[in-house]
């Protein structure tokens, strides 16, 4: 700014606002500041409440001397006493707050008023040189909403007087300026007050307007106007106005009157009647933009560049919005980083804070930046609010993450937990899932219905998917449980089962223990069988009522399958050890071999005798000496599982099944199909053999000494003491005819039996026939001895009985 600057003093200081060199003020700001405290008590640069106004015409046409009087601003003026020369150089601006009308001089205004008091048009000091004269009037028009256009009464009807080529230029660049606005159909105009001075009266009002309108239009008409304006007509772009001031010197009165009523027609609200002001004169800025688009607008116009109005006016409200945007957040921030940490915990506090500040920021930006153009605000209010909520969704983003950890942890304990009233497990899990998952719908809409989180799809989705995963865990747990649980159950079945058939074998000992195999597997898993077709009752399948796929529900049933074969496999080789065979065999064959049919010991009379049982035995044990080696059933099928391999893995429990299992696996590759019905190889069955042929020799040696044991025992003089002895009684017998009868038939049957080997069946009939007499006496003794009433015959009875007893297992002993 130059020296000009501090050379005016008053109520109201200018400033220059252009200076003479074209360069534009820089502290305009300061200046409004300034104004605006100093008056009306108000320091609010937002304001769109403000008016501005210009003057312009010929030099020394009394302008400054018009605007002092009427706004009360202290703008330089000629002292023509001393020279008529120019005063006013660039552009000045001034403030005021009062106006001179009929009721006061100091009158104070309706609004704020920005007064422009431009340098005069057609002075000697710049001479042909009009370019600021142009760019001046240009700039005058683009920031101001009424254009005083100040001329002496008798230069009106001059047609070649500078007033006329004043106006045309202004016409000019007026349709440089808003050519294409009109065009665009914006209402924007300018007010051009025609201020007559020196009217004294002679020639009316009317006629002079008459005359500047014609002038006017004239000019109009003549201009060479850009195509898009062809159709354009003076008043597209200006309102006319005109006044006559009386004669400063000669009737200065009549110049106050006149200058007062001025004033009354500035200092009325734009919808009142007579206002000078209308709406669309004033341009959509605050205050605090103003003074940045009218430098805008004059570096365009210094720089010759076309001069766009509403771009730059949507310049500066990008600017000035992005200025306001960025304060609002910056104060947010500072806000926000004092107090989250001690809110992120608690939702109610959380939120409540967020929305505090978040509405605090939204008013604030709302109250300065909603002035400028609206389309700009509108954009960058949103730019704000999407500022705004990513960085709450930081600090929401924490908070749902602990809320979804909380919600895992209850949904787990609360399916886990064992309640004996509570439905199914699948049940149990379905309803807990719907729970968490409406739970945390629910946080997410409280958060949307606040304006805090305006995208939900993304997080509600991460959420889905990790209650998914969840859900999957549990009722894979739940699923190995029963799978564990089952695979014990059939276990020990199978083991019980299996041991007990293979201890006693038949020759259909197989089919015994696949059929029992069956059965366990069915009864085991009898609730989770279901019909496959309705129709159908053999088409049964598996449904562990968890929600599974029927591929999952096969495989599920496949490991329990798997492991029961498994189970079988292991029992049977743990239990068929080379030894155990050995005794089984051996068993078999000593059942055979000592006892008879009625399971009566055997008493051997010669070695052809046990010769003979021997073989009988030693078949009847190797029988299933086959039967244990390959496990085959009765139609000579070898037994195949029907699953290939072991599926799966056993839950907590069966870890050391699982790594036996493993092994088994590994060993095998499959379940080779000889593997599980080869129960020993050839190596192994010839060593059983060996070791069962040692033993039942022994057992027929031990028959054979038995044999010789007893015919050694009795010495021949017993039989020759026996004749002697008995010499008398065999003669009594000898002489009586009964006995010789007798004696025949005994020697005779005797014969028969020698002849025929036929001790045997004799002994075992007269040892069944003492038997019987003993078990009837027995039998008869005990019959008396409980019907009789006297103690003491009772104890001797008992006695007897006991040492009957004694003597009868003495004999069972001795047999
Ligand atoms: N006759 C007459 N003289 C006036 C009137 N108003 C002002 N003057 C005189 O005209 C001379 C010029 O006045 P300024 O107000 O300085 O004129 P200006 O148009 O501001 O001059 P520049 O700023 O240099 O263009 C002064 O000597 C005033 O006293 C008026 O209404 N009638």
């Amino acid at each position: 700014m130059s020296d000009d600057n501090n050379q005016q003093q008053g109520s109201n200081e200018a400033i220059q606002l252009i200076d003479e060199k074209k360069h534009f003020a820089k502290d305009t700001i300061a200046y409004f500041s300034k104004c605006l405290s100093s008056t009306n008590g108000k320091d609010d640069e937002t304001t769109s409440d403000y008016h501005v106004i210009s003057v312009f015409g010929s030099q020394s046409s009394g302008k400054s001397t018009l605007l002092n009087i009427l706004f009360n601003t202290s703008f330089d003026t000629m002292d023509a006493q001393i020279k008529r020369q120019q005063t006013t150089k660039g552009i000045w601006l001034s403030h005021t707050h009062t106006i001179n009308t009929t009721n006061s001089s100091q009158t104070p205004t309706l609004s704020d008023m920005f007064i422009l008091d431009v340098e005069g048009s057609d002075g000697s000091e710049r001479g042909e040189d009009q370019d600021f004269e142009r760019k001046a009037a240009l700039f005058a028009i683009a920031v101001s909403e009424v254009l005083l256009v100040n001329m002496w009464e008798q230069q009106i009807g001059l047609y070649q007087g500078n007033n006329m080529a004043l106006l045309k230029t202004v016409f000019e660049v007026n349709l440089s300026l808003f050519g294409k606005t009109v065009k665009s159909k914006s209402d924007h105009k300018v007010l051009l007050l025609f201020v007559i001075r020196d009217h004294v009266r002679v020639t009316p009002m009317d006629s002079l307007k008459e005359t500047l309108v014609n002038e006017l239009e004239k000019i109009w008409t003549e201009l060479s106007k850009p195509d898009e304006c062809k159709d354009t007509t003076l008043y597209d772009f200006f309102d006319l106005e005109f006044i006559g001031l009386g004669h400063k010197l000669l009737q200065y009165d009549q110049f106050v009157k006149d200058v007062k009523q001025l004033g009354d027609s500035f200092n009325k609200l734009p919808v009142e009647d007579g206002s000078l002001f209308k709406e669309n004169y004033h341009h959509p800025l605050p205050l605090e933009g103003w003074s940045m688009y009218a430098e805008n607008c004059w570096e365009q116009i210094e720089n010759n560049k076309d001069l766009d109005l509403p771009t730059q006016q949507i310049l500066v409200a990008r600017f000035k919005t992005d200025e306001i945007l960025n304060e609002c957040f910056v104060k947010l921030i500072t806000e926000y980083n004092l107090e989250i940490n001690s809110m992120v915990k608690d939702m109610d506090l959380l939120t409540s804070f967020l929305q505090k500040i978040k509405n605090l920021a939204v008013q604030e930006y709302d109250q300065h930046a909603s002035r400028y153009n609206q389309v700009v605000y509108q954009e960058k209010r949103t730019e704000l609010l999407n500022k705004i909520d990513s960085k709450f969704l930081e600090t929401i983003n924490t908070f749902l993450e602990d809320l979804s950890t909380d919600l895992l942890l209850t949904f787990e304990s609360n399916v886990n937990a064992k309640d004996p009233s509570s439905p199914s497990f699948i049940e149990k899990l379905n309803s807990n899932k719907t729970i968490i998952i409406g739970k945390f719908s629910s946080v997410l809409l409280n958060f949307q219905n606040l304006d805090l989180l305006s995208e939900t799809d993304g997080i509600s989705d991460i959420f889905r998917e990790r209650v998914m995963e969840s859900y999957d865990k549990l009722r894979e747990k739940e699923l190995n449980s029963i799978i564990s649980k089952s695979n014990k159950t059939i276990s020990n079945k199978i083991k019980e089962m299996t041991i007990f058939n293979l201890s006693h074998p038949s020759l259909k000992v197989w089919d015994i223990i696949l059929a029992n195999f069956e059965s366990i597997n069915e009864s085991t898993l009898k609730k989770y069988r279901v019909k496959k077709d309705v129709n159908n009752d053999d088409d049964m399948d598996y449904d562990f009522r968890l929600g599974l796929s029927e591929e999952d529900n096969r495989l599920a049933y496949k490991r329990i399958r798997s492991h029961a074969w498994y189970s079988l496999s292991t029992t049977v080789r743990d239990y068929l050890k080379e030894d155990t065979v050995v005794s089984i065999l051996r068993d078999r064959f000593e059942n055979k071999f000592r006892y008879d049919h009625n399971d009566a010991p055997r008493l051997w009379t010669n070695e052809d005798e046990i010769d003979q049982a021997f073989a009988l035995a030693k078949e009847h044990a190797l029988e299933v000496f086959t039967v244990l080696s390959l496990a085959k059933t009765s139609y000579n099928i070898e037994i195949i599982p029907d699953v290939s391999s072991p599926l799966g893995n056993e839950s907590d429990d069966d870890d050391d099944n699982d790594d036996e299992e493993k092994e088994y696996e590994d060993e095998l590759g499959i379940y080779h199909t000889n593997r599980f019905a080869h129960i020993f190889n050839e190596l192994q069955k010839e060593k059983i053999l060996s070791q069962f042929r040692r033993q039942i020799n022994l057992t027929v040696l031990d028959a054979k000494r038995s044999i010789i044991t007893t015919t050694t025992h009795i010495p021949i003089w017993i039989y020759c003491l026996l004749v002697v002895l008995g010499w008398n009684e065999f003669m009594i017998v000898i002489k009586n005819p009964l006995f010789v009868t007798l004696i025949i038939i005994s020697v005779v049957t005797f014969y028969f039996i020698h002849k025929f080997d036929l001790w045997g069946p004799v002994i075992t009939i007269i040892n069944t026939a003492i038997g019987e007499t003993k078990g009837t006496l027995k039998s008869k003794l005990r019959k008396f001895v409980i019907d009789d009433d006297e103690h003491g015959k009772k104890r001797q009875t008992t006695k007897k009985v006991s040492k009957e007893k004694d003597s009868e297992s003495y004999e069972m002993e001795d047999m």
